[in-house]
């Protein structure tokens, strides 16, 4: 019999596995000379042994001595800490670009160096590598561009896909990220700049699945600029955004590409402004392995942060359907959200008519109604009747919202900083929840729509807190700590891209998502729960990954879904994933 940690730590490894052993020899190295010590994929810097500095032309191209790769980490992990003390006191922006600007040098140097650092220093890396620091890199990303970090294609592109995707040098690709730059974090369309977000979430492939970085892409497509993005060093094209059948013929065209290539490969929407994101999910997550972080990751991470919030009452799970939930933001993220959480009601209670009667959407013109002129199709479902609740019309404020409905929980996604304001989280404070819980998920921090301080300190301190970037545990004062959750898709992409990919399923389908926000949502101990611990330490990332992958592969194989990877046959899934 498997345990399911065991088979957590089988798939892992066995992923190493398939994702190494297909690799064009990472043994056999064709390049010779400063070529090599140009190539991240293969430089040593200092490390090359002398027998291979002259099997590979390297001798005298280095200096003499060799320098062992713990000693060039300990080297780097020294400068680091030393640039880390330097900039302390600099605006935050400056330090933050510093500490990534040392991190991407070495990207751009060594990759087994790199990856080392970050995949031991997770923690301390992530928000650098990730949010916040990614979202000012790639609004600067036309100044700090060096090297070239993955594709891009254009609206110039057009015809020419098919061609420029055998460019890749990889002959296997694995995972694939894909952003169109029109929405990159809460920071707008930042068009071809916003490639930054894709390195940085396969950067946390490689951190949390163990993904070989080889076999990973990123990319970018229709690198356009919005109307009136003026920066003279802009490295996109200066024309307007591609609308229409126009647009979506040269996604179409992308994906057929991609596909035809690597047919095993799973391709993750990022950062699609809403409209692209609902519409591509829907025209591609039947026709290829595909799925939209923003709107079906993060649902899964949010879902679970909410049952965890209903342990955190002390309460059974049974009783979430009675949890009063108001939702800020009615874009992908957050209609992405409401969908999962009200099919989760919907199973629990057996009515799916009633489902959505607890929760309540707002968006930027407040509460969302059946009054609403030009109500979004995707939004209709979580319309409220005005009425329901005496008081409350159509587009109300979010103070007046809450004011009335008195919610257990708050949930931000809006992109707008600041939107939880003292008055709201006070009004929370009032509520008739035991235990009330803010989420604060927008990116990057400056969008955040409250600080962990302010939380704590207007709606009280028996509140659970999580938010999207990362905030520091608040002193209460008396030895008592406010804890702080990272609500962040990070916790379930990678094990969804890993499952997904180790299963070698066809599509990623709703069952398989479940599976993973339910994995997520059990990982937390009762204790942990208590003290407010929704989710499991960044340190842990790796571990959660593959307890996440592990139950998406189950999911594939009971859909009877899975036709295995590489050596690894449905059969031996179907054999492995029996608990
Ligand atoms: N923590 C996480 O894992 C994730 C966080 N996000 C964050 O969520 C935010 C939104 O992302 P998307 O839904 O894709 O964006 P979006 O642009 O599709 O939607 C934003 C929504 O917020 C609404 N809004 C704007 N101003 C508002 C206001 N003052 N009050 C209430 N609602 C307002 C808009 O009407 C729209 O419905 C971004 O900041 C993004 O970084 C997104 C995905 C994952
Ligand atoms: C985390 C993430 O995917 C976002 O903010 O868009
Ligand atoms: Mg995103």
């Amino acid at each position: 019999m498997w345990s399911q940690a065991r088979f957590a730590a089988s798939r892992l490894s066995r992923s190493r596995r398939l994702f190494s052993s297909a690799i064009p020899g990472p043994c056999i190295v064709h390049k010779r000379g400063a070529d090599i010590l140009h190539d991240p994929w293969f430089n040593k810097d200092t490390g090359f042994p002398l027998t291979e500095r002259d099997r590979l032309g390297l001798r005298g191209l280095l200096p003499p001595r060799v320098i062992s790769f713990e000693q060039q980490y300990a080297r780097f992990m020294e400068s680091y800490r030393s640039l880390e003390k330097n900039t302390k006191g600099q605006p935050d922006s400056i330090a933050a670009l510093a500490k990534w600007r040392i991190l991407n040098r070495l990207h751009d140097r060594n990759e087994t160096l790199y990856y080392r650092v970050l995949i031991d220093n997770i923690k301390d890396f992530a928000p650098t590598i990730y949010t916040p620091t990614v979202g000012l890199v790639c609004q600067n990303y036309s100044g700090l561009f060096r090297r070239p970090r993955g594709m891009y294609f254009s609206a110039k592109d057009k015809g020419e896909m098919m061609s420029m995707i055998y460019n890749w040098p990889a002959q296997q690709v694995d995972m694939i990220v894909l952003t169109d730059g029109s929405r990159i974090l809460g920071l707008g369309d930042l068009g071809v700049q916003g490639i930054g977000i894709p390195i940085g979430k396969l950067d946390m492939y490689v951190a949390a699945a163990g993904i070989n970085p080889q076999r990973m892409l990123v990319l970018t497509i229709k690198g356009c600029l919005k109307t009136g993005f003026v920066s003279k060093m802009y490295l996109g094209l200066r024309q307007p955004r591609l609308e229409g059948e126009e647009y979506l013929s040269i996604v179409d065209e992308f994906m057929e590409a991609v596909f035809t290539r690597w047919p095993k490969a799973i391709v993750q929407f990022e950062d699609f402004q809403m409209k692209w994101a609902f519409e591509t999910l829907e025209r591609y997550r039947k026709r290829f392995c595909m799925f939209n972080d923003d709107i079906q990751g993060t649902a899964g991470v949010a879902l679970a942060g909410l049952l965890g919030t209903v342990r955190a009452q002390g309460r059974s799970l049974a009783d979430f359907p009675n949890q009063k939930i108001v939702v800020v933001g009615a874009g992908s993220a957050g209609l992405g959200v409401l969908s999962m959480a009200v099919q989760a009601v919907a199973r629990m209670t057996g009515k799916a008519e009633t489902a959505a009667r607890n929760f309540f959407l707002l968006d930027k013109d407040g509460l969302v109604t059946k009054e609403r002129k030009n109500l979004d199709p995707a939004a209709a479902p979580f319309a409220k009747d005005p009425g329901q609740i005496v008081g409350l019309r159509e587009g109300a404020s979010l103070l007046e919202v809450v004011k009335k409905v008195k919610p257990d929980v708050l949930l931000g996604l809006s992109g707008v900083g600041g939107v939880f304001s003292e008055e709201v989280l006070k009004a929370l404070h009032e509520s008739d929840s035991s235990k009330p819980a803010i989420f604060a998920m927008s990116n990057p921090t400056m969008n955040a729509e409250c600080t962990a301080a302010d939380a704590f300190k207007h709606a009280g301190e028996n509140i659970v807190f999580a938010s999207g970037s990362p905030f520091e545990n608040v002193n209460l004062g008396n030895g008592k700590v406010g804890h702080v959750n990272q609500a962040n898709n990070m916790y379930l992409f990678p094990g969804i891209g890993l499952g997904a990919s180790i299963s070698g399923a066809r599509f990623i389908t709703d069952g398989m998502l479940q599976a993973a926000a339910e994995c997520l949502a059990s990982y937390m101990t009762d204790e942990e729960i208590q003290k407010g611990i929704l989710y499991p330490s960044i340190d842990s990332i790796r571990h959660i990954t593959a307890e996440v992958g592990a139950s998406v592969v189950r999911a594939a194989v009971a859909e009877e879904l899975a036709e295995g990877h590489g050596d690894v046959g449905p059969k031996e899934l179907a054999h492995m994933s029996k608990v």
